[in-house]
């Protein structure tokens, strides 16, 4: 399958650059600074397994030479509406397009720009970050891929995208299940999220302070309300990956993307990934004041960025 990773940051670099190193038939679509970067250094992992350069082939907008079979859109929430329009030629009749953001609202800007047939789910599980010249730094062992048809199919294309998007060094999987699996996503990373750009620090430093773990249920309880709320229930298996993750933090540094973006100063992704959450909450009743202040004081630091 011809496939366009449109973003090579962390995690469209590190899953776009697992499955070119693999092989397969992978383009990354970037803007023309980072293809500067690319062409000169090579699109470089540091993962804990090791290092590696890949040499990837890239377009800029103005270069897309025709429909792709699959689109996997890897840019931040703020970068969403300049990458649909710039992705816009490689979207033939029978492309598929797999977002990887966090949150649940791209999913409608999605869909109303190309129509319900073009657009998966998608949910991935890594901790990645950019260094400052540019290098994908996976930063744990996470690295799982989820898609699949948001109605939950059968779709026979499904076959064809779990082969594409497999066969690489990560875990991947084509499911009928990803609309759930990306609720469970937003419950988990919004938790983290929360804990970690509200109290400036890594989860495990949150537990150790006084009021740290209770403060910490006390978040995961309100998304769960919130989700379970919008008709979203999580699973039991994994709220149990989320406290474990929780629990890990005490021995294993774990933090949030947005986290890792306020510490370098970067715009954070505060409306797609809380807002929303607050958004639902208050449109159902749901009580909320821990979500509420995380995304009053993300947006002050947005406003003072
Ligand atoms: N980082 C993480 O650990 C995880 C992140 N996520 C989610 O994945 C999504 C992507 O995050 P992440 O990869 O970390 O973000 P990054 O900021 O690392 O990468 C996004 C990339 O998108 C590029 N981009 C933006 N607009 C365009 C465009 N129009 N055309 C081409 N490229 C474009 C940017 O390129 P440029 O250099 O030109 O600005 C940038 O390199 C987010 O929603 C995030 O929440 C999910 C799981 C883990
Ligand atoms: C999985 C997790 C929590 C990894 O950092 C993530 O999705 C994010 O930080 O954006």
């Amino acid at each position: 399958m011809r496939t366009l990773f449109v973003g090579a940051g962390a995690t469209g670099g590190y899953f776009g650059g697992r499955l070119a190193e693999a092989g397969r038939d992978v383009t990354f679509l970037v803007r023309p600074a980072r293809a500067a970067t690319l062409a000169a250094r090579g699109l470089r992992i540091h993962s804990p397994a090791g290092q590696s350069t890949i040499a990837v082939r890239t377009v800029t907008a103005g270069e897309i030479d025709g429909p792709y079979d699959l689109i996997v859109l890897a840019v931040k929430s703020y970068g969403l509406d300049g990458a649909l329009r710039d992705l816009k030629p490689a979207v033939g009749p029978g492309t598929v397009i797999v977002p990887l953001l966090n949150g649940m609202r791209h999913i409608d800007a999605l869909v109303s720009a190309f129509g319900p047939a073009h657009v998966y789910g998608g949910v991935c599980m890594i901790a990645g970050t950019l260094t400052d010249e540019g290098d994908v730094v996976q930063l744990t062992g996470l690295q799982r891929l989820a898609y699949g048809p948001l109605d939950g199919g059968p779709d026979p294309r499904l076959p064809a995208v779990t082969e594409a998007l497999s066969g690489a060094d990560f875990d991947s999987e084509g499911t009928t299940a990803i609309t759930r699996q990306m609720w469970e996503k937003w419950l988990f990373l919004a938790s983290l999220g929360v804990v970690t750009t509200l109290m400036r620090s890594p989860v495990g430093e949150v537990l150790a302070a006084p009021g740290g773990p209770a403060f910490t249920d006390r978040v995961i309880a309100e998304a769960v309300a919130i989700v379970t709320a919008a008709g979203h229930p999580p699973r039991e298996q994994a709220l149990t990956f989320l406290r474990g993750s929780i629990t890990n933090a005490r021995k294993v540094p774990t933090t949030s993307s947005m986290y890792r973006d306020m510490q370098a100063g970067r715009p954070v992704e505060a409306d797609a990934i809380v807002g929303d959450l607050v958004a639902h909450a208050e449109r159902l009743g749901v009580d909320a004041p821990l979500y509420a202040a995380a995304y009053t004081n993300l947006s002050v630091y947005s406003r003072s960025r």
